[in-house]
């Protein structure tokens, strides 16, 4: 695998940095009926999924009145987001403003892309050290602990000049025939910016820097959506469908369908977030947590599978422009809260995450400790 930055002083401690492997093909439709579960599947006894997790009671913040102009309902959202943001990371939103019918399509369109045969879903395979396209259980990727999933992913920008570039995307990668999904993705993703900017108001609202903070560092943002689809699995006590991990991007607004397999750990225990089609889940990442000078927390979270049905969930990460400088504002450091993370730009942690260390629950310190060594070698180089 060829790297455009230079190698690593010190071996990641993860396997994502050795040379992509050659491996076994994952195929979705054949591995569903396998009782013989491949090892590369199976995860450590420590990370294996519990029985019966508890259900997490999530705030619900309902966003109608701070949507409607409401100064006072904005108030209260920004509260209950700020709460539950020093708590664990996670909320979820209703009354959110995205139409359910586009919902439901983005749904319906992740059922026809992933029950296509392999060699036409392979028509938009994920190229090494790229983040886009598909991926099957990352085989190749990773030599162990693979998950139990196959993801699309694409890039998304709120930026005027690339307001079709969804679109384009499946016309692109999958043909003329695929342009309905790319019209159903491109619309999608236009409203999770829209909510991801009216959350970022509240998280700057809440972070007492002011509702234009981080709306206007977010406004031209290069995002990824990423279908994520879980086939079932006939031993579902042995395998995941997404590792123990933060998001190592800014904010995460899930839609998950009714089958249920999120988890997140908090108070020192894995606890599942119920399925609910009226409401996203909203969650804090790495990069936020950086802009927040870790006064908020990005969440360690997990996907189960299940022996039954394939479960899919819809993810937005919002993502600033490349040249952003993710930095925290200078309300959010003083002698009582010093800099907890360099200054880095959004490309350089993706980068890293796709080339040197599979994302897990220190991507970020990983990441710092890596850019303060590049930064020591230069001088002594
Ligand atoms: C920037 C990203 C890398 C991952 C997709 C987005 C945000 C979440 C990351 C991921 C899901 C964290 C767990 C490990 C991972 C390899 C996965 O299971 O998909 C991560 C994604 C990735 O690197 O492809
Ligand atoms: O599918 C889910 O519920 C979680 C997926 C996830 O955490 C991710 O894609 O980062
Ligand atoms: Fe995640």
């Amino acid at each position: 695998m060829i790297t455009k930055i230079p190698p690593m002083p010190q071996a990641p401690k993860n396997d994502a940095c050795k040379s992509e492997h050659k491996s076994l093909v994952f195929d979705a439709s054949v591995l569903r009926h396998e009782s013989d579960i491949p090892t590369q599947f199976i995860w450590p006894d420590h990370e294996k999924p519990l029985a019966n997790t508890r259900a997490l009671d999530v705030p619900l913040v309902d966003l109608g009145g701070f949507l409607s102009g409401d100064p006072l309902a904005a108030a209260e959202a920004s509260r209950f987001v700020g709460e539950a943001c020093e708590k664990h990371g996670f909320f979820l939103v209703v009354n959110h403003g995205v139409d359910s019918g586009l919902v439901s399509d983005a749904h319906r369109f992740m059922d026809l892309f992933f029950e296509l045969p392999l060699c036409e879903k392979q028509k938009a395979q994920r190229k090494v050290g790229e983040h886009c396209g598909y991926a099957s259980s990352f085989t190749g990727r990773f030599s162990s602990k693979l998950p139990w999933k196959e993801t699309l992913s694409f890039r998304y920008s709120a930026e005027e000049s690339s307001c079709n570039i969804v679109d384009e995307y499946f016309r692109n990668t999958m043909g003329e025939g695929f342009s309905p999904l790319g019209t159903v993705y491109q619309d999608y993703c236009n409203a999770m910016s829209t909510l991801s900017l009216g959350i970022m108001e509240l998280l700057g609202m809440s972070l007492g820097v002011g509702r234009a903070h981080y709306k206007e560092f977010f406004e031209e943002n290069n995002s990824i959506m990423r279908l994520n689809y879980y086939p079932p699995c006939q031993k579902p006590d042995l395998t995941l469908g997404t590792g123990p991990h933060c998001d190592p991007t800014s904010l995460t607004i899930l839609h998950q369908d009714t089958v249920g397999g999120l988890e997140v750990f908090v108070d020192n225990e894995w606890r599942s977030i119920s399925p609910n089609l009226n409401a996203f889940v909203v969650n804090i990442g790495d990069t936020f947590m950086a802009l927040s000078n870790g006064r908020y927390k990005s969440c360690l979270h997990r996907a189960v599978v299940n022996n039954k049905t394939p479960r899919k969930s819809l993810a937005f990460f919002l993502c600033p422009k490349k040249d952003k400088v993710v930095s925290p504002p200078s309300e959010l450091v003083d002698t009582g809260n010093p800099r907890i993370y360099p200054d880095f730009t959004w490309p350089t942690l993706l980068e890293f995450t796709q080339k040197h260390y599979r994302a897990d629950m220190n991507t970020l310190q990983a990441f710092s400790n890596w850019l303060l060594q590049q930064k020591t070698s230069e001088v002594v180089s």
